[in-house]
């Protein structure tokens, strides 16, 4: 039988994929003592052994929490994505199984956003050709084809948290910013919203992609729109790999066609550090490659790894879900009562009524309720004067109710 109720010492929290310290540290204070830190992604079979006992895990952008893996995970509380992207766990899934997903949706935004500001320089310079040709020996002192980002057109694709903050870094070098979005947005400063992707693909001398990975973003940039960009344009994506059909960029790149492009994301990117990347872009002089590096500095990372951590820890400890990803959100104030009651359920007529009747039947009085729905999933959040033992009987009481998904009881 599954427990619904634990002492904070008996939650098993793992961490994959580096996350920073001050995750574990948060985790430490809040005194959880089964912290299993791990430095890479896990896959397959080892993935899903670990799974099985996690409580709490946390993960970054290489973890893929599937339906196979989340089905594992019988005893999974909550999931952790220590990052923006979501895309690596089946969120509509882990709803279903009454697991909320938190993540970080800010703390590493300036890091891309600073990155992508210092690959436009590189890239319209021409260093990283220059850069490699330095490597094996070649002397290549030339202004031909270099340009100030002064006065040049950047075309930002997502105009949400990262690309604003790549428009704000670009107009104060003097460049002209241009964006397109599907959705209406308030443009900062000077920035021009374009008619269309097409628009921004033919006005643009630097295109940078800020997109998520959805299934209107997969392959978005393909062998048709790199052929609408300005001969000598540069590309950049650090959003996910497969927003770019890279063979249709190998092909630009190699004839010249655009000047250059800096690639941080890939469609399949190794499972950690020491592992084999392999690329189409490989060997290209004017590919600047790096391993999904735009979130990873330190500044990033240890504010990730805070705000991640607390957020499964409120979760945890008091039921909230406030900005959880895809997942009814239930903002709580601190425990007011003896006892708190947490039901996830499927989102059908007559459950509230389903869970009053039977808190009722015990005799125990409400103090406090909360309800939030999204889509098949709600959330109901109960706190009652009882004591221990009769509070653990009504979690095991509603654990059983015919469309119960979770039912956790907090002290
Ligand atoms: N390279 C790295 O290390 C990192 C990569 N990322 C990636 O960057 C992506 C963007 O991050 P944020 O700016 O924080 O996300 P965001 O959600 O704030 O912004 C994304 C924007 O893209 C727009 N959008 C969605 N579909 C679109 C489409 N088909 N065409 C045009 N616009 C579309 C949205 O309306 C939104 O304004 C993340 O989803 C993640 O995949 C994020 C952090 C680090
Ligand atoms: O730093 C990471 O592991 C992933 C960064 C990223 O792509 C994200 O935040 O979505």
């Amino acid at each position: 039988m599954l427990k619904t109720s634990f002492p904070r010492s008996e939650i098993s929290v793992l961490l994959l994929e580096g996350i920073a310290p001050s995750a574990v540290d948060a985790f430490r204070d809040a005194g959880y003592e089964r912290i299993d830190v791990r430095s890479g992604a896990l896959t397959g079979g080892e993935l899903i052994e670990a799974a099985r006992e996690a409580h709490i895990i946390g993960i970054r952008s290489r973890t893929h929490l599937d339906a196979e893996v989340l089905k594992a995970a019988r005893k999974l509380v909550a999931i952790g994505c220590f990052c923006i992207g979501t895309n690596q766990v089946d969120t509509a899934f882990a709803r279903r199984r009454g697991v909320p997903v938190f993540n970080a949706p800010y703390s590493n935004t300036r890091s891309v956003a600073e990155l992508v500001i210092a690959e436009a320089i590189l890239l319209l310079r021409r260093i990283p050709e220059k850069h490699m040709a330095c490597h094996r020996g070649d002397w290549i002192k030339s202004a031909t084809g270099s340009h100030e980002a002064r006065g040049k057109t950047i075309g930002i694709v997502g105009y949400g948290h990262i690309g604003t903050q790549v428009g704000v870094l670009a107009e104060m070098l003097g460049m002209r910013v241009l964006y397109h979005d599907i959705e209406s947005k308030l443009s900062l400063g000077n920035v021009e919203a374009s008619t269309g992707l097409n628009e921004l693909l033919e006005r643009a001398d630097v295109v940078t992609l800020h997109v998520p990975a959805t299934r209107e973003t997969e392959g978005m940039m393909g062998a048709a729109e790199i052929a609408r960009m300005r001969d000598g344009a540069v590309l950049i994506n650090a959003s996910r790999g497969n927003v770019v059909d890279l063979e249709a960029l190998r092909e630009a790149l190699v004839s010249g066609r655009i000047a250059g492009a800096a690639v941080d994301v890939f469609p399949v990117e190794p499972e950690g550090n020491g592992a084999r990347f392999e690329s189409p872009l490989v060997g290209l002089d004017n590919a600047l490659l790096t391993p999904h590096v735009g979130g990873s500095t330190e500044e990033a990372q240890n504010g990730i790894g805070r705000e991640v951590a607390e957020k499964l820890l409120r979760y945890s400890d008091d039921g909230s879900t406030l900005s959880a990803v895809d997942f009814p959100e239930v903002t709580l104030p601190r425990l007011s009562s003896d006892t708190r009651l947490l039901h996830v359920h499927e989102n059908r007529p007559g459950m509230l009524k389903a869970i009053n009747e039977t808190i009722g039947s015990s005799a125990a009085n409400i103090d406090a309720q909360y309800l939030r729905t999204l889509d098949d999933v709600g959330y109901v959040v109960t706190d009652v004067a009882v004591e221990r033992e009769a509070g653990l009987q009504l979690g095991e009481d509603l654990r059983k109710l015919p469309g119960t998904l979770r039912s956790r009881v907090l002290f």
